[in-house]
């Protein structure tokens, strides 16, 4: 449903986007995450026709993304979406079926519809006086008043409560469960874990992890071996350096010390060391990488070859 390929944005000699090549299949909720400046946004309107890429392309509903014709099958949610203040939110999202030609009875049911799933309350308030989160669930019903096939959503459950967020990630769930294709951006990494079918992690303009959540664990972080034991370790005289090494950080936890080590090797090292110390292990667990643990770990990497790539052009 999305084809991108070899995808570069420039702003003035300054690569925002470099080398980006991903797919995303029909139905399927794909995130992409990110530092500040990763990329998202950028990658985001792309996808959505508002930005030219600078080389490469972007392939949506199986129109290139600079058709216009595109947009009639794509329902895109800015980061910030600012409404018509005065307007109360069923005019508003009245107006917007207009502009996509909409037939009035279709509109009023689509309309009606997505207020109701949203429970969007006080729909008769004008737009300046209503909530945030309400604001947010106008223009994500907004995004859907042309019954796309395909929804690009910046940030979807930024600055939202609680409650809020959990209806929007609800609601992005049945949106893929009624066939959509949506691609969205976010900072919170749980959010991605809970809804997305599949992720790529972003910084500094390239793509860095690709997969679903698991792949990405799997490939990218380190399983750790937490080794309690009931002295403190320590290595036996004559033992190698990499024996001081395993045993090197125990932390004191209660009545108990804690020693975090990469691999079964060295868990036998602090076994060792902690036996030579006249104690013993009473306890090893083991702890998978959260995709935040693999997150941290990749976006702390530098990157190369940012800068320059492609041809200058205005910002916009
Ligand atoms: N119109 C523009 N002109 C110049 N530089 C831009 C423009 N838009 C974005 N950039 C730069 O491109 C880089 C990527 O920006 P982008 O907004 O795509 O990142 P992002 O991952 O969405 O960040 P955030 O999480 O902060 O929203 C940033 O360094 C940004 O300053």
């Amino acid at each position: 449903m999305i084809a991108v390929d070899a995808l570069e944005k420039t702003y003035g000699g300054f690569a925002a986007v470099v080398d980006s090549t991903f797919s995303v299949e029909e139905g399927e909720v794909f995130g992409i995450v990110g530092p500040n400046g990763a990329g998202k946004t950028t990658t985001l309107k792309v996808l959505a026709g508002l930005i030219e890429p600078t080389s490469g392309e972007a392939r949506v509903a199986g129109y290139d993304s600079t058709d216009p014709a595109m947009r009639h099958h794509l329902g895109f949610l800015p980061e910030e979406s600012p409404l018509y203040e005065e307007m109360t939110a069923t005019s508003y999202l009245r107006f917007f079926a207009d502009l996509y030609e909409v037939p009035r009875p279709v509109a009023d049911e689509r309309i009606e519809r997505a207020l109701d799933r949203l429970e969007l309350d006080h729909r008769d308030r004008r737009l300046g006086d209503v909530s945030k989160g309400m604001k947010r669930k106008v223009a994500i019903a907004r995004s859907l008043v042309n019954d796309p096939d395909v929804l690009v959503y910046d940030e979807p459950a930024s600055g939202l409560d609680p409650v809020t967020t959990n209806s929007v990630l609800e609601f992005t769930r049945e949106l893929r469960a009624a066939g959509k294709t949506v691609v969205f951006s976010a900072h919170n990494l749980y959010h991605v874990e809970s809804v997305c079918d599949r992720v790529v992690i972003m910084n500094e303009g390239r793509i860095v992890a690709r997969g679903t959540v698991e792949e990405i664990r799997e490939r990218h972080g380190e399983t750790t071996y937490h080794v309690y034991t009931d002295v403190p370790p320590a290595p036996a005289s004559g033992g190698t350096e990499a024996d001081a090494d395993a045993v090197g950080d125990a932390e004191e936890v209660g009545d108990r010390y804690r020693t975090v080590v990469p691999s079964m090797d060295a868990v036998e090292r602090v076994r060792g060391a902690a036996s030579a110390a006249g104690g013993t292990v009473v306890d090893i667990r083991t702890r998978e990488p959260s995709l935040e643990d693999v997150f941290l770990d990749l976006v702390g990497r530098p990157m190369p070859g940012r800068r320059g790539g492609g041809e200058a052009e205005g910002a916009e």
